[in-house]
């Protein structure tokens, strides 16, 4: 543990600490990670199944828009969900061991990434006890990130903890010597992971298209670093390149349960759009991308929160 995740416990949870009553987090629950009591967590915020041969358990949950909107452009920041969900996205949070953004989030939000949750570590809590591990999908090592970005703050406040940066194998040293050195001083570090060949087997048949022009990752080498680096569960927050390529056929049987906030309004033409690629059926005619099972609405405040599984 770095000295900036150290130690000091909050007694006093600051005035921008969230609630999300234990009432309105039943319907969650089939949807969430299997919870371990750990030793050293309250048991409100149980640390996940170490189940070292699997993978993590991923969660995809996003805000969005009547017209699938994440955000009104790139490289901007809307605000969709209303108070509770917000609050509850937070409480999701708590109950992964990790988060993930893409890099085109991290530059257009300059996230937290922490969870505000009274009770978690940072918020009246103990260390860092419920704070998940921010997670950057930064294959081309872009984010010029130093130690005023916010999620570094917040590490330094102790009120979250330090990101871990994932790049493609033989970009490590694209992240200058700088960065490397905030990075590792705040307690977080540098993944490295062999990028998708485009010869890798596609169970859809499909090549790549022209949208796909970042340097794929393969979700399954990314969850099976995660895992031996203990993550057994993960939240996958956005944006829209990084949710439409999980949700992409070859790549959605991974998320194990999708938990989707939808705000009444819709963004307009030229927004940050989840839409992913269409399958093809076995004559070649376009199919459904995904379609979701065990379906459970639920409506919080003004928005609903659509919980289900993808169906394989
Ligand atoms: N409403 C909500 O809940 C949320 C909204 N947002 C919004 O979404 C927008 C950002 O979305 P977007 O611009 O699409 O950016 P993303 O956050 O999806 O990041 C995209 C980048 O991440 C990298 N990446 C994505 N998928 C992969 C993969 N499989 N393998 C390797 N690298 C990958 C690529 O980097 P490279 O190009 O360097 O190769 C890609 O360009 C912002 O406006 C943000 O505010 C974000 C999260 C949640
Ligand atoms: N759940 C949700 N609702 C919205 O309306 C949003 N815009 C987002 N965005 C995600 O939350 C991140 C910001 O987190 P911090 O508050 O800075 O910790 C942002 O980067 C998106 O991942 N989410």
């Amino acid at each position: 543990m770095a000295a900036s995740e150290s130690r000091r416990d909050t007694a006093q949870p600051p005035k921008e600490s969230l609630q999300f009553p234990v009432l309105s987090r039943v319907f969650l629950q089939p949807y969430l990670p299997v919870s371990l009591k750990s030793s050293s967590s309250p048991s409100a915020y149980p640390q996940t199944t170490p189940a070292k041969t699997s993978l993590p358990h991923v969660t995809l949950t996003y805000a969005t828009s009547l017209d699938s909107s994440l955000s009104l452009a790139p490289g901007t920041q809307t605000h969709l969900s209303g108070p509770q969900s917000k609050a509850m996205t937070h409480y999701l949070r708590s109950r992964h061991d990790a988060i993930l953004v893409g890099v085109g989030t991290a530059l257009a939000d300059d996230p937290g990434l922490n969870c505000r949750i009274t009770g978690v570590g940072g918020y009246g809590g103990k260390e860092l006890i419920g704070q998940p591990r921010p997670i950057v999908l930064d294959p081309s090592a872009r984010w010029k990130f130093n130690a005023e970005s916010r999620v570094f703050r917040t590490a330094r406040e102790n009120r979250g903890k330090a990101p871990w940066i994932v790049v493609a194998q033989g970009n490590e040293e694209k992240m200058s010597l700088e960065q490397r050195k905030v990075l590792g001083s705040y307690g977080g570090k540098l993944l490295s992971i062999p990028q998708r060949k485009p010869e890798m087997e596609d169970p859809t048949g499909e090549a790549s298209t022209e949208a796909e022009t970042y340097a794929a990752l393969d979700w399954q080498s990314l969850l099976d670093t995660l895992a031996q680096q203990d993550v057994y569960s993960l939240m996958v927050e956005g944006g829209g390149t990084v949710i439409n390529d999980l949700l992409h056929p070859r790549n959605a049987q991974l998320v194990n349960s999708v938990i989707i906030t939808i705000a009444p309004t819709y963004l307009g033409q030229g927004g940050v759009v989840v839409s992913p690629e269409r399958k093809l059926d076995s004559q070649g005619k376009p199919t459904n991308a995904v379609r979701f099972k065990e379906v459970k609405w639920q409506p919080l405040g003004a928005d609903v929160i659509m919980c289900g599984r993808v169906e394989v």
